[in-house]
């Protein structure tokens, strides 16, 4: 099962809605990125799917077992070795004690990290923090994994890597991936689908299906990258507007 969206809407106390009446369906194994300007409440669209908020109308369909989060911030504990910030989700996931340690050298080899178990989070680069918590996020193995701009701090050699990473780890695990961003080319180069969320409120502008086709050929991927950043731009001058204006 995937995640079903039904009219949710959303309003924190004392605010205007944030997201109004979002209607839509991911798929089982489906990478959706949900791409939207800064505060368009695409971090509130995910907490409601991790069952961290309750929408203010409508409901949501989610698998029981809920959704693994990974954040923008690897949040490490820093006195343990990459392998042991593994081994802590697994054991508070209930993971066989016995089982353990030859599922975190699964889990560290499958973010490429095979050789770095032993090291502490501040001898690892930002990409590999990020590796280690991508781990860690599959260590609690939940069908569907939500990440809220998990590259946003990293330069973009690490970023291109670890797209190709992330878009293969996808194909080998057959995740459910809802990934937010508010980078066009990332949401292009990553997902079979993108969502646009319109600002104050959030609702689904556009829906994109990419094909492979269009990933793998520069010319129409900087076409649609032009078109979205059109969409997005046009959007985020509205909101302005309406904002100078009350
Ligand atoms: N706890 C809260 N109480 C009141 N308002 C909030 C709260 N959390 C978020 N908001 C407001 O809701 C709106 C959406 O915030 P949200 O963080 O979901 O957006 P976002 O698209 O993820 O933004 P960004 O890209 O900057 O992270 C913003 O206007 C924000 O100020």
């Amino acid at each position: 099962m995937g995640v079903e969206l039904h009219e949710v809407s959303l309003s924190y106390p004392g605010t205007d809605l944030v997201i109004d009446s979002l209607t839509a369906q991911i798929d089982d194994g489906e990478f959706v990125a949900v791409l939207g300007a800064s505060g368009c409440g695409k971090s509130s669209l995910l907490n409601m799917i991790a069952g961290l908020l309750q929408p203010t109308s409508g409901w949501l369909e989610v698998p029981q077992d809920g959704a693994a989060f990974m954040f923008q911030d690897a949040n490490l504990l820093p006195w343990l070795s990459a392998a042991d910030n593994i081994s802590l989700a697994l054991k508070l996931g209930g993971y066989p004690a016995d089982l353990r340690d030859a599922r975190v050298a699964q889990l560290l080899n499958l973010v490429q990290l095979g050789h770095a178990g032993q090291k502490k989070p501040h001898e690892l680069s930002g990409g590999m923090r990020q590796r280690v918590a991508l781990a860690r996020s599959l260590a609690q193995d939940r069908q569907v994994l939500l990440m809220d701009e998990p590259f946003a701090a990293l330069d973009a050699i690490t970023r291109d890597m670890l797209h190709e990473e992330l878009r293969s780890l996808w194909q080998q695990t057959g995740k459910t991936i809802i990934f937010v961003t508010h980078n066009v080319r990332e949401a292009i180069r990553l997902a079979g689908r993108i969502l646009v969320l319109s600002s104050h409120p959030g609702r689904i502008l556009e829906t994109r299906r990419i094909s492979a086709q269009l990933r793998n050929d520069p010319a129409q991927a900087a076409a649609l990258a032009d078109e979205l950043t059109t969409i997005l731009r046009k959007e985020q001058r509205k909101h302005e507007r309406t904002s100078a204006a009350g």
